[in-house]
């Protein structure tokens, strides 16, 4: 049987449709727009788009959206200048520097860097704490999204076994707490895991947070289980452009999975969604003086 396929690019329109109504009334309320501040250093094309994206959609629901592209050369401290002065600006509510730096750039002394109040990825060791703890602030967008496609899927959490593979900071190890705070038994894989087909093939959850195209094939699926692909790998077509595949062998797992989340189309949308949440979230405590 074909697996559901969870459309996350329609989510994402309810989500920000959410953000929109919530932003006419913190206007309202307070008198102003919410404002995400994004840093691109570099002139990576990917980082390009993908900034100019998260402008956009600010705006478009209603934000002030402001994006600063500094040249590669940029020495770190002027990152930092940057960074501590959108920290002091009242207007600004989130600041987002995106990712990866140059390599010129030590990216953990920008990003603890960034007001934790202000913090709209969660990356803050504060941010990351308070979630490890159980008393999550500003939660990593990735994460969100994930977990709201998982609910889109009405798959239970509790109890279920949840393997997650990838543990970085910025989706791996935050999607495992939250699958945790919903009381799934969770299993974080990586690299050095051994037999790793084996392990993925016990989990009625699946999230793959890899970036190693279609590494999860049909072999790494018990029948009916959930599977989330985070992974954008941009691979050869074979008619000289190029495609986004996720971390998960699309046609083969839909064959065996009970619902799937499609590359492009799934995580990635959801990502742009939360982080306008995670502004306005932002917004509301800073507004409201708890931070
Ligand atoms: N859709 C979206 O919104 C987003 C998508 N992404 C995408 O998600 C993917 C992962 O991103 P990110 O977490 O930042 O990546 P990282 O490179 O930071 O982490 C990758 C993780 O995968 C593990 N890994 C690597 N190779 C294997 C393997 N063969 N078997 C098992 N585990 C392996 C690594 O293990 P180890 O720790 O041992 O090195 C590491 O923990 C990428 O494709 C990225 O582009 C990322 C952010 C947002
Ligand atoms: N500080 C920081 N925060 C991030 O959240 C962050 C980052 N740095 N660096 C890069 C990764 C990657 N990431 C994506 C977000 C959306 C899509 C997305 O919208 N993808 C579309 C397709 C886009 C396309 O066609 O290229 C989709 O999957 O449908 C992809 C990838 C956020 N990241
Ligand atoms: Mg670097």
């Amino acid at each position: 049987m074909a697996a559901r396929i969870l459309d996350g690019k329609k989510l994402a329109e309810t989500v920000r449709a959410e953000v929109r109504e919530g932003v006419t009334a913190f206007k309202a309320k307070y008198g102003r727009a919410p404002g995400l501040e994004v840093i691109l250093v570099g002139d990576d094309p990917a980082s390009q788009v993908y900034t100019r994206n998260k402008e956009k959609a600010s705006n478009e629901v209603g934000m002030r959206g402001h994006l600063h592209v500094l040249p590669a050369s940029t020495p770190e401290d002027d990152v930092l200048a940057l960074v501590q002065r959108l920290n002091a600006d009242e207007a600004t509510d989130g600041i987002l520097v995106q990712l990866p730096l140059p390599k010129s750039i030590r990216e953990q002394r920008i990003l603890d860097a960034v007001d934790p109040a202000k913090d709209v990825d969660g990356f803050h060791p504060i941010n990351a704490g308070l979630l490890a703890s159980g008393r999550p602030r500003l939660v990593p967008c990735t994460p969100l999204g994930c977990m709201r496609l998982l609910a889109l899927a009405e798959v239970p959490l509790k109890g279920a076994h949840a393997v997650v593979v990838g543990r970085s900071n910025i989706v791996g190890k935050p999607v495992a707490q939250l699958l945790l705070a919903e009381h799934a038994t969770v299993t974080i894989a990586h690299s050095r895991t051994k037999d790793l087909a084996a392990l993925c093939r016990e989990a009625d959850v699946l999230v793959a947070a890899v970036g190693k195209a279609e590494l999860v094939r049909g072999n790494f699926v018990k029948p009916g289980a959930v599977v989330i692909d985070v992974g954008i790998n941009r691979v050869d077509a074979g008619n000289g452009k190029t495609k986004l595949v996720g971390d998960v062998a699309y046609a083969e797992v839909a064959e065996i999975a009970s619902a799937i989340t499609p590359v492009p189309g799934g995580v990635g949308p959801m990502t742009i969604a939360y982080l306008l949440q995670n502004t306005l979230t932002a917004a509301h405590a800073r507004a409201a003086g708890s931070t």
